[in-house]
């Protein structure tokens, strides 16, 4: 793995890879960045530049989208509960594909287009029962998940049919997701292989398979110690396997889309925080605190996740002791970073923590009513704030007196 920068950490991808990696692999594909990762107008409008399409997964996502000119066609609505609302923006925009995860948004969604007049592109999230691999709270593709519908229980082939005999909607694809962050390639090969070969069964049925996407979930690096598959070989199992079988069971080129968010802006953004106070306890632990922490990143909080840090304002500083990285919120959890060997740092000092371009600020809180950080864009020695640091009266905008 290629590493892009003096932390060392092995790279994940960008736009211009994953178009590059997949588009020469397999040239009907579809590159869709996953907008949980984290969007806001000024990303949504790099993605639709860069010729992406996108994934939302709710009326926010999609209002930031229809800000930035997305082009609504290459729109893929996800969600396990999207709400008759969300449902109406979404046909208001005229988005491409709403990819149908429960039998009650298959009626709902049926329902609101036959109101309308209108026929409504849909693709139906399966769920294969594979194990990713991943962290128990962010594995979506086994049998124990909210998401999709079951191979194994027979809800998916209920759902194929309610689908193609629905008034007003056109089943024009399938899904799957099976997690994420995803560090092996098998499981990608396994599940285009289990969902292809039983959708065999529902060809003759008149099963049009226009769309395949096996999601996204493909990993980057946080730590030095682990590494993730390069772009390239993730698109060489899943355009390899999904030709073979596209060809072997006779269902020609489908548009191969791919959900990618996190391996596009996580190594993108680097998180800074400026030290205050240090605690040292003899012999059991050195405190350095933070000026932010679990509200602008909850994932060490909630899955345990691991980052590497570095003392930004003074990079040639030799290690010198291990510390670890507190944040500032109200709870003994919120900790960054622990016991990573460091230079000794400083009252005012600036920590970078690399890798938290994704799921960090798109998970960022207001507790302790702390604002959430300013975002900065930087390119070729440019740089533009595409987000400002939030003020105390931003924190109380929605509230009544
Ligand atoms: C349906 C779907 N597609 C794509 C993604 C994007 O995942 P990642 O950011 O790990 O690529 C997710 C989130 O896991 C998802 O639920
Ligand atoms: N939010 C997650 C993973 C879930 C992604 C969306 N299904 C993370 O930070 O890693």
């Amino acid at each position: 793995p290629r590493c892009m920068c003096s932390t060392r950490i092995p790279c994940g991808g960008c736009a211009a890879e994953f178009r590059t990696e997949f588009g020469t692999r397999y040239p009907n594909s579809r590159v869709a960045y996953a907008s949980k990762a984290f969007v806001n107008p000024a990303i949504a409008r790099i993605v639709a530049e860069e010729g992406l399409g996108l994934d939302v997964v709710s009326g926010g996502e999609l209002a930031v989208a229809r800000a930035a000119d997305v082009p609504p066609d290459t729109i893929y609505f996800h969600g396990n509960n999207k709400t008759p609302e969300e449902l109406e923006f979404a046909l208001d925009y005229g988005i491409g594909q709403i990819v149908v995860d429960s039998f009650h948004e298959l009626e709902v969604l049926d329902a609101i287009a036959g109101e309308r007049g209108v026929r409504q592109d849909i693709m139906l999230r399966l769920s294969p029962g594979i194990d990713a691999h991943t962290h128990e709270k962010t594995t979506t593709g086994i049998l124990d998940s909210k998401f999709g519908f079951s191979i194994e229980t027979g809800d998916a082939a209920k759902a194929i049919r309610q689908a193609m005999s629905a008034a007003n909607l056109d089943l024009v694809g399938i899904h799957f997701h099976l997690g994420s962050p995803i560090f092996e390639l098998e499981p990608y090969e396994l599940g285009v292989e289990v969902v292809l070969n039983y959708l065999t069964q529902f060809k003759e049925e008149g099963l049009r398979l226009e769309i395949f996407s096996p999601g996204g979930g493909f990993a980057i690096g946080y730590v030095r110690s682990e590494p993730p598959p390069q772009i390239a070989e993730y698109a060489e199992s899943i355009t390899k396997y999904t030709s073979r079988l596209c060809e072997e069971l006779g269902f020609g080129t489908p548009l191969l889309v791919v959900e990618p968010g996190r391996s596009i802006v996580g190594r993108a953004g680097v998180a800074l925080y400026t030290v205050g106070g240090i605690k040292d306890i003899p012999t059991v632990r050195k405190y350095v605190s933070l000026d932010g922490g679990m509200g602008d990143n909850i994932r060490p909080a909630i899955y345990g996740s691991e980052y590497e840090a570095v003392l930004a304002s003074r990079m040639s500083a030799p290690p010198a002791e291990v510390v670890t990285l507190a944040g500032k919120y109200c709870e003994s959890g919120d900790v960054l970073v622990k016991d990573i060997t460091m230079p000794v740092v400083e009252p005012g000092d600036i920590i970078a923590i690399p890798s938290s371009g994704a799921y960090a600020p798109s998970m960022a809180s207001n507790y302790n009513l702390n604002g959430r950080p300013a975002i900065v864009m930087a390119k070729d020695g440019d740089a533009r704030l595409i987000r400002r640091r939030e003020t105390y009266a931003d924190m109380m905008m929605a509230d009544v007196f």
